[in-house]
């Protein structure tokens, strides 16, 4: 079928309801917009679904959810009948339809057999990595859109471990949804009726109280400034909760959170784009802070698997520490703090990303623990913890991105903000009592290591016209490298399509210099994005930012040149 054949089809079919049909008539002379609508279906990539929220083939509803959850359905009961008794634990977060579509999956599972766990109220996101462990389920669903905006929604797949599926169970499932066929053949039962048939099973306060004992368990140091004044923003997402427990159980005594943004709100009112990693996040938590006289304000994004924090420095002024400083941070915290108590496994591992910095691999060579690289995406990073599970060849200690999501230990397989929150306070409390804020333990990491710099350029191009200049971009550095920059000379070029060190191939550039900075390229795989990763070690401040302003000059000068 066509576009307007499907179209016509959901219009009128009689599987389809009312409202859904009524938001289609109204688009009835909007050929682009049916286009839009209709043109494939929202695609199942590797941790599911993600789009936005509306009537069509291609839209975040309840149909594709239900379609997506066939599929899952299917690869569940392909595995037997003690897989589909385990069953698979639902979250969801505060967007529109979060709720709902959490439900639908419910039921649709529960129709084939197959049992539920769905939270009782919105939760983070790492919990739910947490509950499959906890409660030894065989898969789990969260629906949300983590920090993309208000539009949008997502259903985000995991499996047994606790970790995002990976491309084998994800190709599997998107195979399955393909042999369905029709809506029609998709089976879904009442809701009341799968609780009744014990098929149905909320969770709730009893998974909280555990996740909570364990992550205070994760404390590096109790010799920390309970005092410190910090101000929490949950950017009216899942947060708000969890985060302000642990952080109270832990003993900090000044928390304050932003009144505006702690509520939930599935328009995100007060930011517009609840994504951390963007300093204008923190605007609502920056006057708060002043009016606080707070030391350091602590983001989460709505799901609550990503987190970043702004220091106040001697001037009264806040300073955003980036994905990179926090990491390698939080490795010299961790790492020194273990290494005095005798704690550090001697088969210990960092897991990072390929475009993530190198300070932490420094800081991590000092204490004889190895750094080990995986694609972007954290499912790659918890995929490692659970490789180790299997061969026992490291300790998987803490996994990180620049792209400011962080764990600790193996409790949970994803990005945990609750994990790094509490982290993140304690270490800032930790330095506030030797006298020093994060931002003077940063420069003193600089010092002793040398001054790692980086700088991310994400250009956004758009539509079909933007992905063909995305490729036209990659194809030119594929094939005419930049061989100098200013006295820097390329000394190798790694492209990740041919990878051959077990990863899977990815459309990666990576150029590395003679003095130890490097460049790497890729298109975004959530947004319509070119990532440009920049990052330099000099001897002082000034040769590493100039060394970033020479690579961006050139790097940029050649994709100006690509129309
Ligand atoms: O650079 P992208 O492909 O857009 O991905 C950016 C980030 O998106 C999500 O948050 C993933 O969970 C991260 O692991 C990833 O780093």
């Amino acid at each position: 079928m066509d576009f307007l054949e499907k179209y016509n089809y959901w219009i009128n079919s009689e599987y389809f309801d009312e409202e859904t049909k009524k938001e289609l008539e109204s688009i009835k002379d909007d050929k682009g917009e049916i286009e839009d609508r209709f043109h494939k279906d929202l695609t199942f990539g590797t941790a599911g679904l993600r789009g936005k929220i509306g009537a069509g083939t291609n839209r975040m509803n309840r149909y594709t959810v239900s379609l997506a959850t066939q599929g899952l359905a299917n690869t569940i009961k392909k595995r037997g009948k003690e897989a589909m008794e385990r069953g698979v634990a639902i979250a969801y977060d505060v967007r529109h339809f979060s709720k709902e579509f959490s439900k639908i999956a419910a039921r649709v599972l529960a129709a084939n057999g197959i049992k539920v766990y769905l939270f009782d109220d919105i939760r983070p996101t790492p919990l739910l990595s947490y509950t499959i462990r906890e409660l030894n389920t065989i898969s789990g669903i969260v629906i949300t859109a983590s920090h993309n905006p208000k539009d949008y929604n997502g259903y985000k797949v995991y499996w047994e471990e606790g970790s995002q599926i990976l491309d084998d169970v994800a190709v599997e499932i998107l195979n399955n949804i393909n042999d369905i066929g029709d809506f029609s053949n998709i089976n879904i039962i009442d809701f009341e009726e799968g609780i009744g048939r014990g098929l149905i099973q909320y969770i709730g306060k009893e998974i909280d109280d555990k996740y909570v004992e364990e992550i205070k368990g994760l404390r590096i140091s109790d010799d920390i400034d309970r005092g410190i004044r910090i101000v929490y923003t949950p950017l009216n997402g899942t947060g708000n909760e969890l985060v302000r427990r642990v952080l109270r159980e832990r003993g900090f005594t000044q928390v304050y959170v932003v009144k505006e943004q702690e509520k939930p709100d599935p328009d995100f009112t007060t930011v517009g784009y609840p994504n951390p990693e963007d300093v204008k996040a923190f605007e609502y938590a920056k006057n708060y802070g002043k009016e606080k006289d707070a030391d350091i304000l602590i983001a989460t994004d709505p799901d609550c698997d990503r987190v970043a924090c702004m220091v106040k420095n001697h001037e009264g002024e806040y300073v955003f520490l980036n994905g990179n400083q926090t990491g390698a941070l939080l490795v010299d915290y961790i790492l020194s703090n273990r290494a005095e108590k005798g704690d550090v496994p001697g088969n210990g591992a960092i897991v990072k990303s390929i475009v993530t910095g190198d300070l932490s691999k420094t800081i991590a060579e000092d204490y004889n623990i190895t750094t080990i690289e995986t694609l972007t995406g954290f499912k790659h990073i918890c995929g490692k913890a659970n490789e180790f599970d299997r061969t026992k060849e490291h300790t998987f200690i803490f996994g990180y991105e620049e792209s400011i999501g962080y764990v600790y230990s193996t409790i949970v397989r994803d990005k945990d903000g609750v994990i790094s929150s509490m982290l993140i306070a304690e270490m800032a409390a930790y330095y506030k009592k030797k006298g020093i804020t994060l931002l003077e333990r940063v420069e003193e990491l600089y010092e002793k290591y040398g001054y790692y710099l980086d700088k991310l350029i994400s250009l956004v191009l758009e539509g079909v016209e933007g992905q063909e200049r995305i490729k036209r971009i990659m194809n030119s550095f594929r094939s005419f490298p930049i061989t100098t920059i200013e006295d820097m000379k390329l000394i190798k070029t790694i492209d990740y399509l041919k990878d051959q060190t077990g990863n899977p191939k990815s459309d990666v550039l990576k150029y590395l210099f003679d003095d130890g900075s490097w460049y790497a390229i890729r298109p975004s795989g959530t947004e319509p994005k070119i990532k440009i990763y920049i990052y330099s070690k000099g001897k002082n401040r000034e040769l590493a930012e100039h060394k970033i302003k020479c690579i961006e000059k050139a790097t940029i000068e050649r994709i100006e040149s690509i129309k």
